[in-house]
C-alpha cells in the first residue's frame, strides 16, 4: 500500500476532526481505530485512566517515551495549562513526522516538545537540554523491553524527585514482568496496578502507576 498505517490515520484526523479541537483529533483517532484500522495508540479506555492520573497529579514537568501518532501527547497536554513543560521522545522517524501533525492539528504544537531518538540517549541529556531537574509525570509507552532500564536511568540521573508519579502502558499486553517486579518490590516506590483492556480489544491489560518515594536503598525480598 502507497501510504502507512500513521499516515492513513493523521489523513483521518484531517479529515474528521475540528482543528484547534483536541478532543475532536482524539474522538478522530479513536474512531479510526475502532472502525477501520487497529493502532497501538493507549486507546480511550486507558485513556480515561491516563486522563485521571495527569489531573491528580497535576504536573508541571511531564516526560512522554514513545510519541506514536500524538494520541496521547494530545490526551495529557489538553488536560493541563500552556506554562507546562511536555517533552515526549520518539525514536522512529515516521511516526514522528505524522505525530506532529496531529498535535498541530489539536492546536497544541506550541504546548509540546517532541524530541526525535532513543530514550536511553535522550534521557541523559533532559537537564542540559531542556534545564529541567526533575520531571513531576513520566508516560511509558515505547517498548516492554525498555521500560526496566529506562525507569533505573531516571532515577540514576536523578530526574525523579520525591511525589514523581510513573504511569506504564501495556504492563499485562505486550507485557513488561521484569518492570513489574522491579518497581513493586523496590522501596523507593509505591505501585499500584490499573486494569483495563487492550486498546479497542477485550484482551486484559493495564496501566502501572509508580509513586518515587525518594532517594532510599536497600530493597524488598
Ligand atoms: O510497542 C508498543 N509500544 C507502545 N504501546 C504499545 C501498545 O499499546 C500495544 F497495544 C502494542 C501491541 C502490539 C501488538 C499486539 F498484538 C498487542 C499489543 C504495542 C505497543
Ligand atoms: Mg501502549
Amino acid at each position: 500500500t502507497r501510504t502507512s498505517r500513521p499516515q492513513r490515520l493523521l489523513q483521518a484526523v484531517c479529515i474528521n476532526a475540528v482543528r484547534g479541537n483536541p478532543d475532536s483529533v482524539i474522538a478522530a483517532i479513536d474512531h479510526f481505530c475502532q472502525n477501520q484500522e487497529w493502532a497501538m495508540n493507549v486507546g480511550d479506555e486507558k485513556g480515561a485512566i491516563l486522563d485521571s492520573v495527569v489531573m491528580e497529579t497535576s504536573p508541571s514537568t511531564v516526560l512522554e517515551l514513545g510519541t506514536y501518532c500524538g494520541y496521547s501527547a494530545v490526551r495529557i497536554m489538553r488536560l493541563l495549562p500552556p506554562a507546562t513543560r511536555f517533552i515526549t521522545l520518539e525514536m522512529n522517524p515516521d511516526y514522528a513526522a505524522v505525530a506532529r501533525q496531529v498535535i498541530q492539528h489539536a492546536g497544541l504544537q506550541d504546548k509540546v516538545c517532541l524530541v526525535e531518538g532513543k530514550s536511553a540517549d535522550l534521557i541523559p541529556k533532559m537537564a542540559d537540554m531542556f534545564g529541567i531537574r526533575t520531571f513531576d509525570f513520566v508516560f511509558f509507552d515505547h517498548w516492554k523491553d525498555c521500560y526496566l532500564p529506562d525507569i533505573r536511568l531516571l532515577e540514576d540521573c536523578g530526574l525523579l524527585d520525591q511525589g514523581s508519579v510513573v504511569l506504564a502502558d501495556n504492563v499485562l499486553c505486550p507485557g513488561a514482568p521484569e518492570y513489574l517486579d522491579y518497581v513493586r518490590s523496590s522501596l523507593r516506590f509505591s505501585s499500584r496496578f490499573y486494569r483495563s483492556h487492550l486498546e479497542y480489544t477485550r484482551v486484559l491489560d493495564g496501566l502501572e502507576r509508580s509513586e518515587y518515594l525518594g532517594h532510599r536503598d536497600a530493597q524488598r525480598d
